[in-house]
């Protein structure tokens, strides 16, 4: 098996890129298997690097060393290939979509655990075309999320904070556009809304949980529609989103389905998992496309969120590894 690690320099607050590839060359040594670290040169490399490795169509497994939006790009990269299995080494801001493995997600920047851990195959959300793993999302948290960037560099400002600051510019400028939206074909009724969001993971935003039940394995997508809310309550809202109590905020509709459509009356930013995709039209839909996910060993899976009801460990080795 090769194992390719793709290093992001500008992820998170400074270059870990240098210590990145002493862990991969620490976690490879004496293992007799070829690797490589790659640092990415910028947007959309770390995708042509693994298409490239996956070319050569042995088994291979891509360890996306960044935040969020290189797991994105390296997941862009392996959907559909059952010989190329990903992972994520937290480097980022956010590394939201690792939150749903609980405290066990520090075990993740152990690159020497990941070599040979079990994987999973997860499902995937197609967005007008472009894949995520983790969470899609229009409106309201998707201009907050954009508007997070220019917070995220400043000196003393953590990952959370940076979506708290502009979370109080998106309220100053305006909370709920309209939009005509069906789920499955369902119309839904109001003619402006706050946010739509499609969760596979359970985490974005730095630390938002809009959907602790979601399962990026079990073949459906969570759909979070929130109405218009003014800006007396925004504030509540915020709090249950970011808290996992959605399902308190009032006359919110939870789906769990195949797709969300969303018409809309001018260009609308589309958050998917981070990284900026625009239209009028939006369809957010799970992919036939699964991609391959490794692990450490061992590590607990809580399918409950915050109440740990039944813990169980996942282990689905892949026939083809
Ligand atoms: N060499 C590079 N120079 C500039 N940008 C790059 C380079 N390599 C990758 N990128 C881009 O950096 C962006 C941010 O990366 P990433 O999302 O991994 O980090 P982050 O924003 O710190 O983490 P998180 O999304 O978890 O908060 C991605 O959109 C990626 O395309």
């Amino acid at each position: 098996m090769r194992h390719l690690f793709i290093i992001n320099p500008r992820a998170g607050k400074r270059d870990r890129s240098r210590e990145m590839a002493e862990l991969a060359r620490g976690a490879m040594a004496g293992r007799g298997e070829p690797w490589k670290a790659v640092c990415t040169a910028g947007p959309g490399h770390a995708t042509r690097l693994v298409k490239e490795a996956a070319g050569l169509g042995d088994p291979l497994r891509v360890y996306a060393c960044g935040g969020d939006g290189t797991l994105n790009e390296v997941v862009n990269g392996a959907a559909g290939l059952d010989h190329v299995a990903v992972t994520h080494v937290p480097l980022g801001s956010g590394n939201d979509f690792l939150r749903i493995f609980g405290a066990e997600a520090v075990r993740l920047f152990q690159p020497d655990r990941l070599t040979h851990g079990p994987q999973i195959r997860m499902d995937l959300i197609d967005c007008n075309g472009r894949l995520s793993l983790n969470v899609c999302s229009v409106g309201f948290d998707a201009r907050i999320g954009f508007g997070a960037a220019k917070f995220k560099n400043l000196p003393l400002v953590s990952g959370s904070m940076a979506y708290r600051l502009s979370a109080l510019e998106t309220i100053a400028r305006g909370i709920h556009l309209p939009y005509r939206v069906t789920v499955d074909g369902e119309m839904l009724p109001g003619g402006r809304f706050t946010l739509l969001c499609a969760c596979n993971g359970r985490y974005y935003g730095g630390g938002f949980n809009p959907s602790p039940t979601a399962r990026p394995d079990d073949g459906l997508l969570d759909f979070i529609v929130v109405p218009a809310v003014s800006r007396v309550t925004v504030l509540a809202l915020i709090q249950k989103y970011a808290r996992g109590k959605v399902g308190e905020i009032p006359r919110v509709i939870l789906r769990r389905g195949r797709e969300m459509r969303v018409l809309c009356d001018r260009t609308t930013q589309v958050n998917v998992d981070g990284e900026l995709v625009t239209g009028t039209e939006v369809s957010v839909r799970l992919s036939e496309k699964k991609v391959w996910f490794f692990y450490p060993p061992d590590i607990l899976w809580v399918p409950t969120g915050g109440e740990v009801v039944g813990e169980h460990k996942i282990s689905t080795p892949c026939a083809s590894l």
